[in-house]
């Protein structure tokens, strides 16, 4: 089915010289870009929520090691290698959850160890590739995803999923595209996901962009939605899936999992195969960003909360495997995962 007329949000874009990005922390009300020339300001930009979301940042930080390797005089690929790799470390360690900057880096140390003279084209083909590989995942489980959602069903995101979140389309966001588009889904929820409140400024714009009528709710209004039997699955993003299973994800995902299991609402990830850790054992082995509490004692660069008050920040969670219903992947869809399943879907 021809999705694209859901898809016209770029929130990364190679120009040929730059990485050109929509600075998401001004959406809603302000569509600015910033184009950048330089590695390290896109780790920077990774950092700051310039560019956000699994597959984006790591689709951005692959450009960036392009960006890295622009000036650079080298024989081979290994002797490319060697000088990018402190702008790669930069790069990794602007987030840490995510296991797509990693993977993404990965790929790209792959290519120029087995590259000869021509490594800039090879590294910056393995870098188009990256992005173009998502989009097609992208959409690919947007068709496998909404086939599991029976017509007339209700929905319920997390975060912002979307275009803005990856090459276009969406992970979760291209679920419920796809199921809105093949007549199966007859309401949306998102909840506003605090506190950047991805789902307040993101997910809710990008949907309406999309002439998709979207609710938005307030977090802690989820149980109750899913006590009035309003939403039938909840569909969500990833931020690294382990090798058993486990699902980190954005703050707040475990609490709906939690939920949703209590009230029989379906639980349903979807994520590209670049967000699969075989690596990682299980959830406890990942590492959850903190963020400056300032993002929850501030509003708009305002303080909301009297001086003196502190602040916890972190901005992901993990949800066990065996609260989850269902793995969307571009590889297939995984029902309630486990480490067998897991190994049978993604090991080598
Ligand atoms: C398809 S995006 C996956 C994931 O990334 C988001 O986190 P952030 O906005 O902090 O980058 C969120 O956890 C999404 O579910």
């Amino acid at each position: 089915m021809d999705y694209s007329r859901y898809d016209r949000v770029r929130a990364v874009a190679w120009t040929g010289e730059a990485l050109r990005l929509l600075d998401q922390r001004k959406l809603p009300f302000t569509q600015g870009f910033i184009e950048l020339d330089d590695s390290d300001a896109v780790a920077k930009a990774i950092h700051d929520l310039v560019v956000r979301g699994a597959p984006a940042i790591g689709i951005a930080a692959a450009w960036g090691v392009v960006l890295a390797a622009r000036n650079l005089e080298a024989a081979d690929g290994p002797a490319a290698l060697v000088a990018l790799e402190p702008a790669m470390q930069r790069l990794n360690a602007s987030r840490p959850t995510a296991v797509n900057l990693a993977w993404a880096l990965a790929r790209l140390r792959a290519v120029l160890s087995r590259a000869g003279s021509d490594w800039y084209a090879v590294l910056t083909a393995e870098a188009e590739a990256i992005e173009a590989e998502d989009l097609a995942a992208n959409r690919r489980m947007g068709g496998l995803g909404a086939a599991l959602i029976e017509p007339g069903s209700g929905l319920l995101t997390h975060c912002n999923t979307g275009s803005l979140a990856t090459s276009g389309f969406g992970t979760a966001l291209g679920v419920v595209r796809a199921g809105v588009a093949e007549g199966r889904v007859a309401r949306v929820f998102a909840g506003e996901t605090r506190p950047w409140n991805q789902g307040a400024r993101l997910t809710v714009w990008e949907l309406l962009e999309d002439g998709i009528d979207a609710t938005l709710i307030a977090d802690s209004a989820a149980a109750h939605l899913m006590a009035s039997g309003a939403v039938q699955w909840v569909v969500v993003g990833a931020d690294r899936v382990t090798a058993n299973g486990d699902v980190a994800n954005k703050i707040g995902t475990l609490a709906l999992a939690l939920a949703a299991r209590h009230f029989g609402v379906g639980f349903m990830v979807v994520a590209p195969s670049s967000t699969v850790d075989l690596d990682t054992a299980s959830g406890a082995d990942i590492e959850i960003e903190e963020r400056d509490p300032a993002e929850l004692l501030t509003h708009l660069g305002q303080r909301t909360v009297a001086d003196g008050v502190k602040a916890w920040n972190p901005v992901f969670d993990v949800t066990p495997a065996e609260l989850v219903s269902a793995l969307v992947t571009e590889r297939g869809v995984v029902l309630r995962p486990d480490a067998d399943s897991m190994r049978r879907t993604f090991g080598a």
